[in-house]
């Protein structure tokens, strides 16, 4: 197949900015977007009645403690469309995070969205969604200070495993389903970007969504406007073709992850083939072809089943996430205390720290 990009490659860039990020900063740099502030110190909330600086800021009193200049660089640890992942150190308290550096030249509408997912990521309490607990921003570029999860993301696992097994896989898509709950049915936001890269390991196997603030929001502005970044893999049908969607789009995407884990390569492209494929060849197989399916002659009947209920095309014969967590998949090996633990333990940590 000639002129084909690698998948990883399937991106566009971000047109020009309409709107100089200028235009939004105070006269002592701080950036302001109706009830919001966000400097160097951290994000405040404005009252919305009163137009003024709220007495109390929306994150705990510890938080405030958190400055720039008070993390440390230890390494770099990824890098995305967005920007660079850092581990950092906090000089004071000598714990670990991964600073997340987004810049900011994008149009008015997403750095709204932007701002708005912000206030959504720091509220955010739950055991399978990454934790955000600061964001600055500063000269151009909002950090975010996320909890560091020190086995990387389930792409990195994959590229070291190849495969994960059905029983590992059931752990994974449980913690991953609960996390996809809470933020259906307690945040009720869509992730819009779950991929490998953007569900995340620690050392002692708990898996977490990460990116469903900025990320997320970029590429979910590309319904809107042309200024998608990031992959049009695991895209739904209806949204890969424009279409209205929901919660269930997250449910496909998932259901892709999975598969692509049990079969060690993205399910779209056949195995005797290269990993290329054009967004066009993409877009025509997404939309015009059965959706992808677990081989039953190497998979269990439940395993089959399960992927089956995440991929189906017709949004509303997908399972939800809570449904899916009652799947005899997941309750197949949920007496048999699975640690996942075990399969990550032995990879590498992006660096020789303890957290
Ligand atoms: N909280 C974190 N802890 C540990 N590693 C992280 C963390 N967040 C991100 N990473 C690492 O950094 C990499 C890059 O993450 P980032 O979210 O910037 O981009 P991405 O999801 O890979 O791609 P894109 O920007 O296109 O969505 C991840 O794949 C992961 O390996």
């Amino acid at each position: 197949m000639k002129g084909r990009r690698p998948l990883s490659k399937l991106q566009l860039a971000i047109p020009e900015q309409e709107t100089p990020v200028t235009n939004y900063l105070t006269a002592s740099g701080t950036f302001q977007d109706g009830d919001l502030l966000l400097n160097q110190k951290g994000l405040r909330l404005i009252s919305e009645a009163g137009g003024t600086p709220s007495n109390e800021p929306p994150i705990d009193a510890k938080d405030l403690d958190f400055h720039l200049e008070d993390f440390e660089t230890v390494k770099v640890i990824g890098k995305g469309s967005g920007g660079i992942v850092q581990l950092v150190r906090h000089k004071w308290t000598g714990k670990f995070f991964a600073l997340k550096g987004i810049q900011m030249n994008v149009q008015e509408e997403i750095r709204k969205q932007i701002v708005q997912e912000l206030k959504i990521n720091q509220a955010s309490q739950c055991p399978h969604v990454v934790v955000c607990y600061h964001s600055f921003y500063h000269n151009g570029i909002i950090s975010l200070v996320l909890e560091y999860m020190d086995r990387g993301s389930l792409a990195d696992v994959l590229r070291h495993v190849k495969i994960i097994l059905e029983p590992y896989l059931a752990v994974v898509c449980k913690q991953v389903l609960k996390g996809l709950v809470y933020l259906h049915n307690e945040k009720h936001v869509i992730h819009r970007d779950i991929k490998p890269s953007n569900l995340l390991v620690n050392e002692k196997g708990e898996v977490k969504i990460t990116d469903f603030g900025v990320s997320a929001v970029l590429a979910s502005s590309m319904a809107q406007r042309d200024t998608f970044v990031g992959t049009y893999n695991y895209m739904s049908p209806e949204r890969i073709s424009g279409s209205s969607y929901d919660y269930k789009s997250d449910i496909w995407s998932f259901g892709l992850v999975i598969l692509e884990c049990a079969i060690g390569r993205f399910p779209y492209v056949p195995s005797e083939q290269e990993g290329w494929l054009s967004f066009y060849e993409l877009l025509e197989a997404i939309v015009d072809q059965p959706p992808p399916a677990a081989p039953t002659d190497q998979f269990s009947p439940e395993f089959c089943s399960f992927i089956s209920a995440c991929v189906q095309k017709e949004p509303r014969s997908r399972m939800s996430a809570l449904e899916l967590l009652d799947h005899p998949f997941i309750k197949k090996f949920e007496d048999k205390d699975i640690d996942l633990g075990i399969l990550v333990g032995n990879l590498e940590a992006p660096v020789n720290v303890s957290v």
